[in-house]
């Protein structure tokens, strides 16, 4: 154990106290003793209902166990009356409205991309900062969304074909999404601000305008012969850049060097499930980059191409009206802040009786100190325009537990002397008992919650533990397809509707997991919109640019008006779990090639985890296709085939088998990375692998993990690698 220090009571990790008193309270006039002292009485008087949770979680999920021991065919009525009489569904609470006030405007406002980032990670999480706005140009020209037919290949140099290509897409875009009244921007030679109207001439000479002039918003340069010209559509801005000498302006007949799309207008800065962070050094980074990006003083230096970069938080972006007044845009996205959940303990705290803290507590205390640098003032930029900070809070059970979260969040609060509800609370629906309880989830944050999110890959991962033992699961493509997750979907929109969440906070659906399949991305995730969620999650800044366009394509305020008139999904859907108890039989080679999968992904995403720290990571499926994967994808397949196991769809010989065989894969798919250790030896897994050890426990020790997550082995397994390292 490192050196500690003993304060109010708390035994303190040394480092992680100087940090606090040295670093985290630096500019602010909370005191060292009011911080500690407020953080010992929120561990005292939170951590029994803390633990009392955790209990119920564990006790419902026996009784579920045992219903399924005694009931082994499948029966609607009977299981659904069950877990009303367990108080795992409960009745739906009268009807509500949430009061949240002072939502940003970014959350209450306009409908926009989400993109999440692993906030330990600096130069990521700047990057995701920065991710307002976006280079359409890039995005296209970097991506699959222009095929590489043609001559088009993306090659090493700038290849003009591609260019063309790209060119032609944007003006195509523009066409619909900023028409003008007669003509096409394809035909544009010339962008000018005539009597504050855009004029746009074409080819043949004519000289046109847009068709709603009041699209116009703004421009950079001179009017006739304008650097920037600034338009607006669903709320959301667009720059079109002209440079006549730019190397792309000049091949352009109107000189259009790129389009800028504002992008993603909120950011999840994550500490959860894209992070690995397992003990006071790691909490200390994590908070750290928070605090920087609170502070406005983050910078991280790497060399990219062989050229030095300084990276750091974005400007605002300066702009003239029409009237001839200037005025300014956030440069950056509205950051959040995703704590963990109520299931892990810190080893940063212990209690007066020597116990590790809830990390949740910690999370609560420490990133609610850090944004308050941005309330106060401490840093050139404004992150929040509401003077509120925006937590997201995941892998809640049920309303006791959101309620649990509202009362931390009020004690921290209280601790901190912040008006009550400064803290916002975003929910990820992203448990079963949450989304069978959402109405009541939501009045348990009613003056608060500024979103709800179908996390459906922790909410996979639930659906599979919950019911280990009520037989087999389909495998997992097959599971996205079942009832339980349209209903699951449809609910959770409708449930927000209902509950008043037009124009005050977010319905948002999950994350985009193919980092690298971008026309896929462009051809599927409009869906989301038109389910109407009013944000989705994307992976990266390039995928927030390209997801931009679907917003401008989805009037998604009028597609909310449309689906508060759909049916309600149905409870028995979503109450059904993803079987295959009707007949469905999978061939043997059906069988390996979803073990194959499944051990490829556990074993790349776990050896990086537990050896190299990371917490999010790009996996390759059998398919070649590069995944993100994080500890929710990671529950998932962990699960199901603790699934498979338990249902005897595969044995424990053919597991181990597959595991063996896709660790020389997985090491030889690393084989650049200079930091990667390997599993193998002459493509035997070695005896002393703890990453191999890992992955292995996460499936053999699946069944009795709390709700199958993977945080109690990763960490285990992750420290001891750390202590054995040290
Ligand atoms: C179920 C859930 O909880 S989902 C939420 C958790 N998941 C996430 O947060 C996903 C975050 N995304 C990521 O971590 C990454 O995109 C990965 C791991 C999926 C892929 O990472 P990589 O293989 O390194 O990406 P790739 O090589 O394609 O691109 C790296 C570049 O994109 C940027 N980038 C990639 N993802 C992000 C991101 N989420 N935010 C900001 N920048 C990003 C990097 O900064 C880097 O650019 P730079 O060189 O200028 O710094
Ligand atoms: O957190 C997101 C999820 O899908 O899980
Ligand atoms: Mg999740």
């Amino acid at each position: 154990m490192n050196a500690t220090v003993t304060n109010a009571g708390l035994t303190i990790d040394a480092d992680f106290f100087d940090f606090v008193n040295q670093e985290l309270l630096d500019g602010l006039s909370l005191s060292s003793e009011s911080f500690w002292g407020g953080l010992a009485n929120l561990v005292d008087t939170l951590s029994p209902v803390n633990r009392a949770l955790l209990a119920k979680r564990n006790s419902l999920q026996a009784k579920i166990d045992d219903y399924h021991r005694q009931n082994a065919s499948w029966d609607a009525k009977k299981y659904r009356t069950f877990l009303e009489s367990i108080g795992y569904l409960l009745p739906p609470p009268p009807d509500f409205k949430i009061v949240t006030k002072h939502s940003e405007p970014e959350i209450a406002q306009v409908a926009a991309p989400q993109l999440v980032v692993p906030v330990n990670n600096a130069r990521f999480a700047l990057n995701a900062a920065n991710a307002r706005w976006g280079s359409l140009y890039d995005a296209l020209y970097g991506t699959d969304v222009i095929s590489e037919d043609e001559g088009a290949e993306k090659g090493k140099e700038y290849n003009p074909v591609r260019g063309f290509k790209v060119m032609a897409y944007v003006r195509q875009l523009l066409d619909k999404v900023l028409p003008l009244n007669a003509g096409s921007h394809i035909e544009s030679t010339h962008y000018g601000i005539v009597n504050n109207r855009l004029i746009v001439t074409l080819n043949d000479s004519r000289q046109v305008t847009l068709a709603d002039p009041e699209q116009l918003i703004g421009y950079c340069g001179q009017m006739q012969n304008p650097a920037a010209i600034l338009v607006k559509h669903h709320g959301l801005h667009i720059e079109i850049c002209i440079d006549h000498n730019d190397p792309i302006g000049k091949v352009d007949k109107a000189g259009i060097k790129d389009v800028i799309l504002e992008s993603a207008l909120t950011t999840i800065m994550d500490c959860e499930d894209s992070v690995a962070a397992v003990d006071a050094e790691d909490k200390i980074v994590v908070y750290r980059n928070w605090l920087g990006l609170n502070k406005g003083n983050l910078v991280e230096e790497f060399v990219k191409n062989g050229q030095p970069v300084k990276r750091c938080l974005a400007n605002d972006r300066s702009y003239n009206s029409l009237d001839g007044e200037v005025f300014n845009l956030s440069g950056r996205a509205m950051m959040f802040v995703r704590n963990v959940g109520h299931l892990m303990t810190t080893p940063a705290v212990l209690d007066s009786e020597g116990r590790e803290i809830f990390e949740g507590i910690l999370d609560a205390m420490v990133t609610s100190v850090a944004a308050m640098h941005d309330l106060s003032g401490n840093s050139p930029y404004r992150n929040s325009k509401s003077a509120s900070i925006n937590i997201v809070k995941p892998k809640m059970h049920g309303p006791e537990e959101v309620a649990f979260t509202t009362e931390l969040f009020s004690a921290v609060e209280c601790a901190l002397g912040l008006p009550e509800n400064t803290i916002k609370m975003g929910i990820m629906d992203e448990e079963r008992r949450t989304s069978v309880n959402l109405k009541a989830c939501i009045a348990a944050a009613r003056s608060r919650v500024v979103f709800i999110n179908t996390g459906f890959l922790d909410r996979t991962g639930d659906e599979i533990h919950t019911s280990m033992l009520a037989g087999a699961v389909r495998p997992k493509e097959a599971i996205k397809s079942q009832p339980w997750i349209s209903a699951y979907e449809h609910q959770n929109v409708e449930v927000g509707l209902e509950t008043g969440f037009k124009g005050k906070a977010q319905i948002g659906k999950g994350m985009w997991p193919k980092p690298d399949n971008m026309a896929q991305m462009m051809a599927l995730k409009a869906a989301h919109l038109e389910a109407g969620a009013n944000t989705a999650w994307v992976p990266s800044p390039t995928a927030a640019t390209l997801h931009a366009i679907h917003y401008h394509e989805v009037d998604v305020q009028a597609q909310q008006d449309k689906i508060s008139r759909f049916q309600q999904a149905s409870l028995e859907d979503l109450l059904t779990p993803p079987l295959s108890h009707d007949g469905t039989s999978l061939s043997t080679s059906d069988i390996q090639a979803e073990l194959d999968n499944n051990i490829q992904g556990i074993l790349g995403y776990v050896v990086r985890w537990i050896n190299q720290g990371v917490g999010c990571s790009k996996v390759p499926d059998i398919s070649h296709v590069g995944l993100m994967e994080d500890r929710a994808t990671l529950r998932i397949s962990s699960q199901h085939i603790a699934n498979w196991l338990e249902h005897k769809v595969c044995g424990e010989e053919q597991v181990l088998a597959t595991f063996a065989k896709m660790a020389s894969v997985v090491d030889s798919q690393n084989s650049s990375d200079p930091h990667y250790i390997a599993m193998c030896e002459l493509g035997h897994p070695t005896a002393d692998s703890l990453a191999y050890k890992a992955a292995l426990a996460l499936v053999f020790e699946g069944k009795q993990q709390p709700n199958g997550y993977t945080e109690p082995l990763l960490h285990y397994y992750r420290r001891l690698y750390k202590l054995q390292s040290n």
